[in-house]
């Protein structure tokens, strides 16, 4: 008989992370169950700490507190294994970019200990995959930032990870380009991966998502899946009467040129 406890339900499970940057609490016991099989949406004001939670969810950055756990192995006691199993499309984090497209996704599947041909192989589907197989040989540097985003989901990709973990994924990426993105990880999905990913496009984690988490102030505000978050609303609707905030523009009368 399979033993249930070996492929845990859960994919992602953080419990009670807690990051404070100086007199700035980012993220707040905060508590979250990714079910694995899901394509997770994590939604949120700027500075609601959505980056903060992926980078301590994925090993880049030590909670004050709190645990993170992918597919139950301890990311903080064992990041190797934790890692192994996760691929990571962080935002705003340094690339290798004197390498070329090319060089950085091998790179990242050597760094995996991935065997030198599947890498190259793998490399090179990816590559046309995301339609960047004209620029495999230009630098990093030189990509455009819709390209380097590609080239990363690439390096995030190459070792076939069971969890993914997306800041922004479709930021800067052209409607092409975001299909096609958006297939890979729709495909990922529905044969046993899970996705997570952070967006700011509403509509977008509305049409994708099959759960999604409205966080705040470091706090998730509701959590579950879209239909249970939305609550019949739409999910724009929802995300402005949990998180408040103002849309009265009433004091920039000044930028009204035609008041002149
Ligand atoms: N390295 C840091 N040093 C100091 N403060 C930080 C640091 N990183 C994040 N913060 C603060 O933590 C809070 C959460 O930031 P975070 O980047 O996690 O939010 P976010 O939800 O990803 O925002 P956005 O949607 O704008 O990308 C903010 O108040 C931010 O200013």
């Amino acid at each position: 008989m399979p033993d249930p406890d070996a492929t845990p339900q859960i994919a992602l499970r953080l419990r009670g992370l807690t990051k404070r940057f100086g007199p700035t609490t980012a993220v707040d016991r905060l508590g979250l169950d990714v079910p694995r099989g899901s394509f997770y949406g994590l939604v949120g004001p700027n500075g609601a700490g959505k980056t903060t939670t992926l980078s301590m969810a994925t090993g880049l950055l030590r909670p004050d507190a709190g645990s993170a756990q992918v597919l139950g192995t301890d990311v903080w006691s064992d990041p190797v294994g934790a890692k192994s199993q996760i691929g990571i499309l962080p935002d705003g984090l340094r690339l290798f970019d004197r390498l070329t497209g090319q060089q950085l996704v091998t790179y990242a599947g050597l760094l995996r200990g991935m065997d030198r041909d599947l890498v190259v192989e793998r490399t090179g589907e990816l590559l046309a995959a995301l339609g960047l197989t004209d620029a495999a040989s230009k630098l990093v540097i030189d990509y455009s930032a819709g390209m380097t985003k590609k080239i990363t989901l690439a390096c995030a990709l190459v070792h076939a990870p069971r969890l993914l973990v997306l800041d922004e994924p479709f930021e800067a990426v052209d409607p092409v380009s975001a299909r096609t993105i958006r297939r890979i990880l729709e495909d990922f999905a529905a044969n046993g991966g899970t996705v997570v990913l952070s967006s700011h496009v509403m509509d977008l984690v509305e049409r994708i998502c099959t759960d999604v988490a409205i966080i705040a102030a470091g706090t998730v505000r509701s959590a579950g899946t879209l239909d249970d978050v939305r609550a019949g609303m739409s999910l724009e609707d929802r995300f402005l009467d949990l998180v408040g905030g103002t849309t009265d523009v009433e004091g920039l009368a000044w930028l009204r040129t035609s008041s002149d």
